[in-house]
């Protein structure tokens, strides 16, 4: 890789909000982007999500372990072709788990397992705008791992969309991590930086995958679907 004029080096961008750059190498990226392929193939694979205003999001999604419709979860694609969703493999919940440790320590590394991953496919003029992921019923950190071209990441405040909030880029490999204070703040992909993937990869445009725990095995009414028990 070409050296950087200003290497890139873990920042904290706001309390409980870590940005690790290259924290998977490109082994570990190949291995998560041939993941994410087999993921995306239907049934319950890549779709264009509708919102009940009547808008369409930009960039297409993939979801593990439950799936997640504007504004909710539920066990199958309820706004899609109807099939239950993929389950999370034990080693991306795995993974979640160590990148919390990595990007916030220890001690912020959840009791419950990592259950819900929304994948993201950006292609050079997805977006996705200024949002709080607000629908699980957990505080613990979100994971975020960003493959393929680089995109500027907003991150916000809890209160508004607006400023404050700060620009980051996000490269293929890097770490995002958002929890404590942080983890209901706003944020968002203004732009996508076509053509900017590692070659390696053989991806054209960006992939991001954000782990969560739902928080949601233990108050399952709340799951779409689910009767109240
Ligand atoms: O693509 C990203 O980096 C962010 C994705 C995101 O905010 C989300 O899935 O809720
Ligand atoms: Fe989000």
């Amino acid at each position: 890789m070409d050296a950087e004029l200003f290497p890139r080096s873990r920042t904290e961008v706001v309390t409980g909000a870590v940005h690790v750059p290259d924290w998977l190498d490109e082994g570990r990226q190949l291995r998560l982007l041939e993941a994410c392929r087999e993921w995306a193939r239907p049934p319950a694979g890549l779709r264009t999500v509708h919102t009940p205003g009547g808008g369409t999001m930009t960039s297409r999604q993939v979801c593990l372990g439950l799936h997640w419709y504007p504004y909710g979860y539920a066990r199958t694609v309820v706004d899609g072709d109807g099939a239950p969703v993929k389950p999370l493999p034990e080693w991306l919940a795995a993974l979640g788990s160590e990148a919390a440790g990595t990007a916030l320590g220890a001690a912020a590394v959840p009791r419950e397992p990592y259950d819900i991953a929304l994948i993201n496919f950006y292609d050079a003029d997805a977006h996705m705008g200024m949002h709080r992921d607000i629908d699980e019923k957990s505080g613990a950190p979100v994971v975020s791992l960003s493959l393929g071209d680089s995109c500027v990441f907003r991150f916000g405040n809890t209160e508004t969309r607006a400023c404050p909030y700060t620009d980051v880029e996000l490269r293929s490999g890097d770490l995002f991590v958002f929890g404590g204070p942080a983890r209901f703040a706003h944020h968002g992909v203004p732009r996508v930086r076509p053509g900017t993937a590692p070659s390696g990869l053989r991806l054209t445009g960006r992939l991001n995958i954000t782990l969560r725990v739902s928080g949601l095995r233990s108050d399952p009414e709340r799951i779409m679907g689910d009767s109240p028990s």
